[in-house]
């Protein structure tokens, strides 16, 4: 499905999950040739061999001839010129380490990861940049509504693509645009990776408000109060609010809270239906990013100044076994409020 003859670019994409395999495919519908690194010597081989990612993305029954797959570090990025990362957050920082001395010295590096590290409270642009000694010129973040499975299929989308640079992020956006799949471009980095990390914590607030047996008008008030807390929580770590009423925010949000395709949605559902944190674990189909961001998220609000009623409630269930119920009136408050600000 290729545009032309001659590859766009020969870009490597450093995980084989559901998301990073996916994306691949985007890569090489737009014309790129495309290597995916995965540390799973069965994954490779699937790839390689049956054309498949059966482990990670079994709808796709046959992957694009341009995409192959490696596991070896060096062989995978050795001519890259754009290298994306979609490993898990908190697994991204020892990850990509072990390729700070092999990285082409031009590579752009593309960051799909939606999460904070927990042990520093670093955002992804800041992890990936510090583990690569990557200047921010060269570090773009991809987010927006984006569910694997669908973006697979090739259904109609779109992404926000954030670069310091809008050069660069235009380059990345040409790279990664399709017939199907559509990219916007921004400078506000610190906007694109605060909507695609703290979405996941309201997510799982929906989702538990659903497993718990509460309708639509609760999720609309915890979707709501969301995207007011990371709106907050963003404006007061240097991000635009705009990009917080774009496709990277309240777009993510509507998918993602919107679906049982969301991993964070499914987890939280299954924790209001009274499943134990490892019970959910053992269910979930991927990393479920917010379970550690929650976490983070709190400490962040703290520092910030920024009150975080959802995520110290989603956190306090995920971490104090608190019942969804109880969080759910805890956030109405007590006395009268009109002021939705
Ligand atoms: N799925 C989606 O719809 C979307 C996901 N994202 C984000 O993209 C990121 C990746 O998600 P997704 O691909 O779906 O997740 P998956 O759970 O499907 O895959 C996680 C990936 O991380 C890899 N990984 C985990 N730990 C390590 C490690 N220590 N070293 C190297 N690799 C490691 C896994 O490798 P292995 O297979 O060997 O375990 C796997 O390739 C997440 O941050 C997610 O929030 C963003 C948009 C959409
Ligand atoms: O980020 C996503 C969609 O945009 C995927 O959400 P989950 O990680 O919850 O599956």
């Amino acid at each position: 499905m290729g545009n032309s003859d001659k590859p766009l670019h020969r870009i490597t994409v450093l995980g084989a999950g559901a998301w990073g395999t996916a994306f691949a495919q985007v890569l090489a519908d737009a014309g790129n040739d495309v290597t995916l690194w995965a540390r799973e010597p069965e994954i490779v081989r699937s790839i390689v061999e049956d054309r498949r990612n059966v482990q990670r993305l079994p709808s796709v029954d046959r992957l694009p001839d341009n995409i192959t797959a490696t596991g070896d570090r060096s062989a995978a990025v050795r001519d890259a010129q754009i290298v994306v990362v979609a490993i898990a957050a908190q697994y991204a920082r020892e990850a990509l380490e072990s390729f700070r001395a092999i990285l082409p010295q031009d590579a752009i590096v593309v960051s799909l990861m939606k999460g904070i590290e927990r042990s520093t409270g670093q955002r992804m642009d800041e992890v990936v940049c510090e583990a690569l000694a990557l200047p921010r010129e060269r570090f773009v973040a991809v987010s927006g509504p984006n569910l694997s499975k669908e973006v697979a299929a090739r259904e109609p989308g779109a992404t926000v693509v954030a670069c310091c640079d809008i050069e660069v992020a235009r380059k990345v956006a040409k790279a990664c645009s399709t017939p199907y799949f559509r990219a916007f471009v921004t400078t506000d980095v610190i906007g694109v990776e605060m909507c695609g990390s703290l979405k996941n914590v309201v997510a799982l607030a929906v989702g538990m408000v659903h497993g718990a047996g509460y309708g639509q008008n609760t999720a609309a008030m915890v979707q709501t109060r969301g995207l007011v807390e990371l709106t907050a929580l963003g404006v007061a770590s240097g991000a635009s609010a705009k990009t917080f009423h774009g496709l990277a925010g309240i777009g993510d949000l509507i998918a993602t809270c919107g679906s049982p395709l969301s991993r964070n949605y499914t987890f939280g559902a299954n924790i209001g239906r009274g499943m134990s944190m490892q019970e959910a674990k053992e269910l979930s189909n991927g990393v479920a990013e917010g379970v550690p961001t929650a976490d983070a998220v709190v400490r962040m609000g703290k520092e910030l100044h920024v009150p975080t009623p959802l995520a110290s409630g989603v956190n306090r269930v995920l971490n104090e076994g608190l019942s969804c119920k109880r969080i759910f009136s805890e956030l109405l408050g007590s006395g009268p409020s009109f002021d939705e600000e």
